[in-house]
């Protein structure tokens, strides 16, 4: 699932156009979070194209990684805080982890290691690092009187077959970058700083559509290849801020140091391939509720065409039919609740059984879950058509703090709160 609607067309073109003229350093473009940076050496410099060279700054009221256009590669990565970290190791750690994600985010050597060179030709490749707190570590930092209420376990859904081993943790990590190595260098740079202070728990690779790899920006594809991401809420949307990002306090009846976070969902959920493949076109399409080749609903229109969730067939049937995946996740039928889909496809081989071991590592943000994805998925698991051929393996929910000014870093409000 893919919230692809890549780059703005403007700002790719500009991009592009900067690059061929040779002016691609130090420009600053102003759309979508984007800018043209110094790079990491000066022969880099020279010959890093436009795509590696964009980049999006750390700093801002929010956190990166959550409303930018996806990149194409992502590793997410749990940690555990190592036994005897408390507030003050969890403070270092996020100052550490905050100094390197600014820094590699305009392609500079992070401080504090020796840089392992992976990404050393690489311009900053639209690198996006963003940070979550998992609900133990809240106890374990001896911050509970802060723990957000919000933070409480997901319940279970009927279906779920979660690996525990591979679920939850307390911290989360999600990086992002239009190149494999870009991406590797910084979740392996991230992993090394938190060495003694927190070990990885677990750490899942996805992928996405390749910038350029389309004519023109179209929303991607998933691995059962329907176009995802359509019904994405948009940043031009007036009421997307308050569905994605927690207000201030008091109004918004959450701790004060979550104001301009989120919270993120993470679910791996296998797809049964060898099963949908047998699938005929049209069982595909009404179990998405939209059409396989273009993405436009049953019910008529384009891909971007709203979807008519009453509209009949001549004999009187739902156009839409009424498990399709597309009617039980809508807001209309879910009290208004919407999330921001930002997920990726991973492949990780075969299974013992010889089929494929790929699906979707599904990531949302939104502002509160239990408007969010919870009452969302509970439905889907109930009356959805596409749950015969899924699996959620894992899941994970997590309090993304807001963004960290310049000279500050993630969880500061938490941290240094009384
Ligand atoms: C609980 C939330 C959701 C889960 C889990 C989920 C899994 C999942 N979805 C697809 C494929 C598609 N989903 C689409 C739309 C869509 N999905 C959700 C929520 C969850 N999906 C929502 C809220 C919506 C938007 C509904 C609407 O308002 O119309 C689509 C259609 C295109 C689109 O709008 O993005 C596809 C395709 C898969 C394969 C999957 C699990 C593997
Ligand atoms: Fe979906």
């Amino acid at each position: 699932m893919s919230t692809d609607a890549p780059r703005p067309p403007l700002s790719r073109r500009r991009l592009l156009g900067a690059a061929g003229a040779g002016g691609a350093a130090g420009l600053a473009l102003g759309a979508g979070g984007y800018a043209l940076v110094g790079q990491r050496s000066a022969p880099a410099a020279a010959a890093a194209p436009a795509l590696g060279a964009a980049s999006v700054p750390f700093h801002g009221p929010h956190q990166a990684g959550i409303v930018e256009p996806m990149q194409s590669a992502l590793h997410a990565t749990a940690f555990d805080l190592t036994p005897g970290t408390g507030r003050p190791g969890l403070t270092a750690l996020m100052k550490r982890w905050s100094a390197a994600a600014a820094a590699m985010a305009e392609g500079r050597t992070p401080p504090g290691l020796s840089d392992d060179q992976v990404a050393l030709d690489a311009g900053p490749s639209s690198l996006t690092v963003t940070f979550g707190f998992g609900a133990p570590v809240f106890a374990k930092a001896g911050l509970t009187a802060q723990q957000p209420d919000r933070l409480a376990p997901l319940p279970a859904f009927p279906e779920d077959r979660l690996d525990r081993a591979r679920s939850d943790g307390d911290l989360w990590v999600q990086v992002c970058a239009d190149d494999p190595l870009v991406a590797f260098h910084a979740m392996r740079t991230l992993q090394r700083l938190a060495a003694g202070q927190a070990a990885p728990r677990w750490q899942m690779t996805g992928f996405s559509r390749a910038p350029g790899a389309t004519a023109r920006p179209m929303t991607g594809r998933n691995l059962m290849g329907q176009i995802d991401g359509t019904n994405n809420p948009k940043p031009s949307d007036a009421d997307f801020a308050s569905r994605v990002f927690v207000p201030a306090a008091p109004a918004s009846g959450q701790p004060a140091w979550m104001a301009g976070g989120s919270y993120a969902v993470f679910r791996r959920i296998r797809m049964l391939l060898d099963t949908w493949d047998l699938q005929s076109r049209e069982v595909q399409e009404r179990t998405i509720g939209r059409r396989k080749g273009d993405g436009a609903p049953l019910s008529g229109g384009t891909e971007t065409t709203p979807v008519d969730l009453a509209k009949q067939n001549p004999d009187g049937s739902l156009a839409v039919p009424g498990d399709a995946h597309v009617r039980v996740a809508a807001p209309a039928s879910n009290q208004g609740a919407a999330m921001l889909r930002r997920g990726y496809s991973y492949h990780d081989g075969l299974r013992p059984d010889g089929s494929p071991d790929a699906g979707l590592l599904f990531v949302c943000f939104q502002a509160d879950p239990l408007t969010g994805f919870v009452p969302v998925q509970r439905k889907l698991a109930r009356g959805d058509a596409l749950s015969r051929f899924v699996v959620h393996e894992s899941s994970g929910l997590y309090a993304v703090p807001g963004g960290a000014p310049a000279g500050g870093y993630v969880g500061q409000a938490l941290l240094e709160s009384a």
